[in-house]
Parts: C-alpha cells; structure tokens; sequence
C-alpha cells in the first residue's frame, strides 16, 4: 500500500486526516477507573486518510462510504458529527465522504483522526464557534486519541493522552509496516504482565533511544509475526511498534533511504512511507481556510 500525498485544492473539497505514531509509550500507572497512565510523543505524519463534507439543510447525517466490518453506527465519523450535532444543537446535517487508506486498528490513530476531522470540520462548516479546548473534550468522550488530532501537534502525552504539550523532534521520515494481525487495544491493557511502573519522564529527558514502548513485548509474545517484522527491520534502521500495535515504524534521516528498504520489504506485509510533521495537515489546512479574505 502507497498511500497518495493529500492534496488540499481537488474538488470537492478534501480534508486531511493524518495518521500519528507514539514513537514510545511507557505505562506509568493505573487510574481507578481501570484506564492506564501514559506517557508518550504522538508524531503527526503528512499522510492520512481524507474526508469531503456536504452540508445539509436537514438534520439527517449520513456516511456515503461505509467501512467494511463497521456499522454506520459505530463508525467514529457518525459518532462524532452527532456528538458534535447534539452537544450545539445545530439543526444542519451532512453528507460525509471518507477516503480509507490507513490500516484500522494498527496503532496509527485513523479512527480517532477521522473522528478528529469531522468534529473541527463540521465545527466550521457548521459556525458552531466551539475552540479548541471543547472540541478536545468532546473528542475525549469518543476516545482517548481524538484530542491530540484535534489541536494538531506533534506533542508530548500524559494521562490518557489527553495531556498535551507540544514537542519538538528531530526531522524523519519513517516507513510504517502493517503485519497484518489485529491487537486489540483492550486486551493489551488487561494482560496481567504489562509493565505499569515505568518511572515518569520530563519532556526535555525525551531521547528515542533511552524510551521503549511498554506495550511491544507484550504483542510480540501473543503474535509472532510482530516480533518477526521488528525483528527483520531493526537490521536496517531503529525501529520501534507504535502505539498497541500491531504497526510497526522504522526511522530514517531521508525519503529515499526508507523507501529502499521499503523495496526490500517482503511481499506480505503492506507498507507506506510518511513524513514527521510538526503540526497536522488538517490544521495547516484550516488555518489556510481561515486566513482566506473571501470566506464567508
Ligand atoms: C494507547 C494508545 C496510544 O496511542 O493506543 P492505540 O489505540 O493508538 O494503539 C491509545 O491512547 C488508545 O486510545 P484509543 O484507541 O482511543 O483507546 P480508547 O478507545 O480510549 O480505549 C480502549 C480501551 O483501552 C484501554 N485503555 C485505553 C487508554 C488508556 N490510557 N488506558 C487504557 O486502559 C481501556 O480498556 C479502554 O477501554
Ligand atoms: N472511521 C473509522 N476508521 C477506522 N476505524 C474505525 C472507524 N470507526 C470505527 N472504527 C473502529 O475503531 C477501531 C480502531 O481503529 P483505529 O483508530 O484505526 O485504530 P488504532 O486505535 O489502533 O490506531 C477499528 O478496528 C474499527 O473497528
């Protein structure tokens, strides 16, 4: 899989919804509620996949491209463009066009950057006025990651990853591998051996090499077949699974070193080669729309 660059001028009007990467996770702690402390740098990336909104004059919200395997009902864009419909009232609906190029469940956040997209889109389209500190806590309630999409930047996390602090990283371009197994995000979360007694760090302790991701032992073990990819691309670069995986990023200072080793990659295990990013496309994009002098 190649995924395209995401073009901001086709028509209709697209929306990006950029993938991220937790370049480490470390377990701190357990809150009451069962949910776990983290710590992590979520990288944004310039490539996502992209959604076209269509107004409506009715309250009706409707998703023009179903995903395979996941009712309308449960797919994060409709949860979200009603959350969002509820929460201000708004007596508009919309059409939703979703373009999918990420790998579901991999770690990589397309779920929650699509519920992203829809709740700071619709947010204008709509003139709900909402900021972006509403729009994160809304985007909370859908999970855990939506707000780091919301304001956009490549951040150090805390909490659930709802705390956020903007992070500066070295440049890199990363070639991201799909194994092609699911790893449930509960189920990693309720093993009985995952560590959750990692020692905090500051933000400025941040070194990719002194971080680990608590989660990768864990996943390795119930599905060899992570183990055998971080295995093979660790011969070619530093390497790392992101988030609960199963996804797996390999590091490079440029484009073209990633993408030969990505010729080399075996045939089974599909790959897209992305850019670290400050600050999402999604919000370049937005901020472009509202400097534009003929917006209404
Ligand atoms: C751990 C991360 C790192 O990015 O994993 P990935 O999903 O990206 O792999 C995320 O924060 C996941 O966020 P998200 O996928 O939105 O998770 P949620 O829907 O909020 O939670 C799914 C389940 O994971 C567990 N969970 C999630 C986050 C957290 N800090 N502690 C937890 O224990 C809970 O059992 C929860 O019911
Ligand atoms: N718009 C959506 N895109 C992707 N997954 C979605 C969407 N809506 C609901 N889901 C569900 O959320 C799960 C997690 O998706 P995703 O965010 O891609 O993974 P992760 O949290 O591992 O990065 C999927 O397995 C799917 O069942």
């Amino acid at each position: 899989m190649d995924i395209a660059v995401m073009p901001a001028d086709s028509t209709p009007t697209w929306w990006p919804s950029p993938a991220k990467l937790n370049l480490f996770l470390h377990v701190t702690g357990r809150y009451d509620n069962g949910y776990h402390h983290l710590q992590s740098v979520f990288q944004m990336l310039d490539q996502g996949d992209r959604l076209a909104f269509e107004v409506t004059d009715d309250s009706s919200i409707t998703l023009a491209t179903p995903l395979p395997g996941v009712p309308a009902q449960d797919n994060l864009v409709i949860k979200a463009a009603r959350l969002l419909q509820r929460f201000t009232q708004c007596p508009q609906g919309c059409v939703i066009t979703l373009d999918k190029q990420l790998p579901m469940g991999g770690g990589i956040g397309g779920g929650s950057s699509n519920a992203a997209t829809t709740l700071v889109v619709l947010n204008y389209l709509w003139g709900c006025g909402l900021n972006d500190d509403a729009l994160a806590l809304l985007g909370l309630q859908l999970g855990a990651d939506v707000p780091v999409f919301i304001y956009g930047n490549t951040a150090f996390a805390e909490g659930v990853g709802e705390q956020l602090t903007p992070i500066t990283v070295a440049p890199a371009c990363y070639l991201v591998v799909n194994p092609g197994v699911h790893v449930s995000t509960p189920a990693v979360f309720s093993e009985p051996e995952l560590p959750r007694n990692t020692p905090k760090i500051g933000l400025s302790d941040y070194v990719f090499e002194k971080t680990h991701n608590d989660c990768q032992q864990i996943v390795c073990n119930r599905h060899p077949e992570v183990a055998k990819l971080l295995q093979w691309l660790v011969h070619y670069a530093p390497s790392r699974m992101t988030g609960t995986g199963a996804c797996v990023f390999a590091t490079f200072s440029n484009e073209d070193a990633a993408r030969k080793v990505q010729a080399k990659l075996p045939a089974n295990w599909s790959s897209f080669v992305a850019k670290g990013v400050a600050q999402s496309p999604l919000k370049r994009q937005l901020h472009d729309v509202y400097a534009a002098p003929d917006r209404h």
